[in-house]
């Protein structure tokens, strides 16, 4: 899901240094979850690459057990998400300036913070011996004295309590948890609340300050942690070839906790499973989809033999959806930019038994590939994934006001792109998995002030954790 991200350098290559030249050589094997851990954040930080997708390109490389393989991810993503919160700890026992320090070198110092800090079963002396060692197996010698020094003080400074509030010495753990520390590392959060939540959530400056001038600093700090924790998965139905209550028993029975969402195709798991494994992914039984995705598809409502336009449909788990709400009848024209990502649709449609789709690469973000009117289109615009932020630990680190004026952009072409083929009895649907009203409510006021013969009929406005991904969805006619 990454092309839908406006390129922006992220924090790590702004600060990279000069030894990359001297970058140390990928392994041909991965064998320990640290070495994989710092390979994995040391691509990140060099190409720009994500976790997930430098996971998959070097899955046949990794030779570990599944615990040490969910050690890694915890780890790598881990530091991703918390790496403002780990700099302000590491900088705070430095004894020369961060420039001075060679950006993987670095990257080890993180991950054994993320260790010490956020990693309660992993104990102290195992994450700096570990994380020392691993300076060696990198063949990096000389940065073993100053990892040992620096995370022994960071151990030192780490007190044992667990501590229930925010204060200027606390890191949120968990929504009721917080890590203390012998000294006041951060702002304090009565007295500077933005510079708190984002130094001890992790999320940059301007990001939070614009959060506060639409949500309290209670609000706010609950979607910032909420962002930061595991949340419940959802899935969603195939109508076509099973029923919610069936479902649910025959997953209960495999010994998964289940129980129905909101939507009325959602399933909720009370705990995490690789749902891909499971026969019944397999059999097309469902769909991984959260269910404030959900809604888009049930808000535009599609009726077998109708023609449908999804505008911006790869991967594809709306699409599918449409096609499942029609019954997998009538037309459905699924259009994407990306080559690679449309061919994710069509694996989905054919795993679901879905044959209504028709899919189609558009060259040009202006492009007119048909004359053709439909009944209902689904424009589900690319955006600033603000509302998915703790599924995409990168993206928190790219939203800024320059990738939101071109996205905006993008956005309002689509709109009138979809206008032009939507039939005067028509509707449709705009969404984004963004709660940010620049590119929601306030775009589309704005776009519908040139249609006078449409109507905004109904918006569902989704908060992060309220309770599941953040999101926007209006209804017009
Ligand atoms: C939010 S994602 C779509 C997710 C998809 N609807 C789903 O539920 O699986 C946005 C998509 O818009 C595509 N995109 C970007 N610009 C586009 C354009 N001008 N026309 C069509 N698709 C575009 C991106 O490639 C990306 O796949």
């Amino acid at each position: 899901m990454r092309s839908d991200i406006v390129k922006k350098k992220n924090v790590w290559q702004q600060n990279a240094s000069a030894d990359d030249a001297d970058a140390i050589p990928i392994p041909q094997y991965f064998r320990s979850a640290r070495q994989l851990a710092f390979f994995l954040l040391e691509e990140y930080r060099r190409t720009d690459q994500f976790i997930s997708d430098s996971m998959q390109q070097w899955e046949r490389r990794i030779d570990l057990s599944s615990a040490d393989w969910r050690l890694a991810m915890e780890i790598s993503i881990g530091v991703v998400r918390r790496q403002l919160t780990l700099d302000t700890i590491i900088e705070s026992q430095l004894t020369r300036p961060r420039e001075k320090v060679e950006a993987p070198l670095w990257t080890l110092l993180q991950i054994g913070a993320y260790q010490l800090v956020m990693l309660d079963q992993i104990p102290d002396h195992a994450a700096v011996s570990e994380t020392v060692e691993l300076a060696g197996k990198l063949q990096r010698v000389r940065w073993k004295k100053m990892v040992n020094a620096i995370l022994r003080s960071i151990s030192r400074l780490t007190a044992d309590d667990i501590a229930t509030e925010p204060q200027s010495n606390t890191i949120p753990l968990s929504a009721d948890r917080y890590r203390s520390f012998s000294i006041g590392l951060f702002p304090n959060p009565i007295a500077d609340p933005a510079g708190y939540l984002s130094k001890a959530f992790s999320f940059p400056l301007p990001v939070i300050r614009d959060w506060l001038t639409r949500f309290s600093v209670q609000q706010t700090m609950q979607m910032a942690q909420w962002f930061n924790q595991r949340n419940n998965l959802y899935l969603r139905i195939n109508a076509l070839q099973t029923g919610r209550e069936q479902l649910l028993e025959e997953l209960q029975a495999e010994g998964i906790q289940v129980s129905p969402g909101d939507e009325p195709q959602a399933i909720r798991l009370e705990e995490p499973v690789a749902m891909e494994n499971l026969v019944g992914f397999s059999a097309g039984k469902f769909t991984i989809q959260d269910q404030s995705a959900m809604a888009a598809g049930n808000l535009l409502n599609p009726q077998p033999e109708e023609t449908v336009w999804d505008m911006c449909a790869a991967p594809g788990t709306k699409t599918t959806h449409l096609a499942e709400l029609m019954y997998n009848r009538g037309t459905l024209i699924a259009t994407d930019v990306s080559c690679d990502r449309l061919e994710k649709i069509e694996q989905n449609a054919s795993r679901l038994g879905l044959t209504c789709i028709e899919t189609h690469l558009v060259n040009q973000p202006d492009e007119i590939w048909s004359t053709k009117q439909f009944d209902a289109i689904l424009v589900d615009a690319p955006c600033s994934n603000s509302g998915v932020l703790g599924k995409r630990p990168e993206a928190r680190w790219r939203l800024d006001e320059v990738s939101l004026k071109e996205l905006n952009q993008i956005q309002r072409d689509l709109l009138e792109q979809a206008f032009q083929h939507l039939k005067s009895s028509g509707r449709l649907v705009y969404s984004t998995c963004s709660f940010d009203p620049r590119e929601n409510e306030d775009l589309l006021q704005d776009v519908l002030r040139d249609h006078p013969e449409r109507k905004l009929v109904r918006e569902n406005r989704h908060l992060p954790g309220s309770p599941c991904d953040g999101g926007y969805q209006a209804l017009i006619e």
